[in-house]
C-alpha cells in the first residue's frame, strides 16, 4: 500500500477538502450553512498557502474517524481532542490549543459542582452529546451520575438553563463561549483547571508524513507570528 500524498493532490486540484462536525464553537460551527470559527479561518489560510480553496464535508462526532479513514476529506478539524484511540487510526498535527473537560452549570451552582466527586453522584443530572470525548468522559468517569443523552450538541445548553439537567461536562473552550453567550445564567467551572486535560489537533491521513510536516510547519509559523493567538482571540471571548 502506497502512502497518501495529500500535499501533491491539493496543489494539483487546488481544492482542500475539510471534514468538520460543525457543532462546536469556537472551533467550527455551522452558521446558516457557512462553517465559521478558529479552525475555518486557519483552513482558509492553509488552503491559500497551496493556491487552493476549501470545500467542507460535514461529518459528526460519531462518524468522524470512519469518514476520515474512508477518505472523504484531506484533513479533519472542528475541535478534535488528540487521543491515543484516534491516533491508532490516523495521524494528528501538532496541538494548537490547550483544552480539557470543564463543567457548564447554572451560575448559582458553581460551588456545588467543582470536582468529579461532587458530580459523579446518582442525584446529579448530567447530559452529553453522542460520539465524542464528552460521551466517553460521562460514561467512564461520571458513571454514577444520572446521564441523559442529547442527540445534538447545540440544544444541550438550553436543557441546563431550563433546569432539565444540572451539569454538562464539555471542553473548556466551549464552556467559555457558552458562559459568555449566557452571561450570569451559565457558568464555566474552573476552565483554567480542567477535570481532565486535552489538546486539540487536526487529523492527517495515516502514513502521510509529508502533509503532516507541511501542516505542522504552517501551525508553527502561525504560532511564532502571533497570528494563532489572534485567531483564537477573535472567536474565544475572554471576559
Ligand atoms: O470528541 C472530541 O474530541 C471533542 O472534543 C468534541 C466534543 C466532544 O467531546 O463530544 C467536545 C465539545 C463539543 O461539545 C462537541 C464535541
Amino acid at each position: 500500500q502506497t502512502s497518501p500524498d495529500t500535499l501533491t493532490k491539493v496543489l494539483e486540484t487546488k481544492e482542500l477538502v475539510v471534514c468538520s462536525p460543525g457543532d462546536y464553537k469556537p472551533f467550527s460551527f455551522d452558521n446558516n450553512g457557512k462553517f465559521e470559527g478558529v479552525d475555518n479561518d486557519l483552513m482558509d489560510k492553509l488552503a491559500q498557502s497551496m493556491g487552493a480553496k476549501v470545500t467542507i464535508v460535514k461529518t459528526t462526532w460519531k462518524t468522524l474517524m470512519d469518514d476520515f479513514t474512508a477518505n472523504k476529506c484531506d484533513i479533519a478539524v472542528g475541535g478534535i481532542s488528540i487521543t491515543l484511540e484516534r491516533q491508532q487510526k490516523a495521524l494528528f498535527t501538532e496541538p494548537y490549543f490547550i483544552n480539557g473537560k470543564t463543567p457548564i452549570v447554572r451560575c448559582e451552582n458553581v460551588d456545588k459542582y467543582q470536582t468529579v466527586e461532587q458530580i459523579n453522584r446518582p442525584e446529579v443530572r448530567i447530559i452529553a452529546n453522542p460520539g465524542g470525548s464528552n460521551e466517553k468522559y460521562a460514561r467512564n468517569e461520571l458513571s454514577n451520575a444520572n446521564l441523559t443523552m442529547n442527540a445534538e450538541n447545540l440544544t444541550i445548553f438550553q436543557q441546563v438553563i431550563d433546569k432539565k439537567v444540572d451539569v454538562f461536562v464539555s471542553e473548556a473552550a466551549e464552556a467559555i463561549v457558552k458562559a459568555h453567550e449566557h452571561k450570569g445564567v451559565l457558568c464555566a467551572v474552573n476552565p483554567d483547571k480542567p477535570l481532565k486535560p486535552a489538546q486539540n489537533g487536526w487529523l492527517i491521513h495515516n502514513g502521510d508524513y509529508r502533509f503532516k510536516s507541511y501542516v505542522d510547519q504552517f501551525l508553527h509559523l502561525e504560532k511564532m507570528s502571533g497570528n494563532l493567538d489572534k485567531t483564537i482571540n477573535k472567536w474565544l471571548p475572554r471576559d
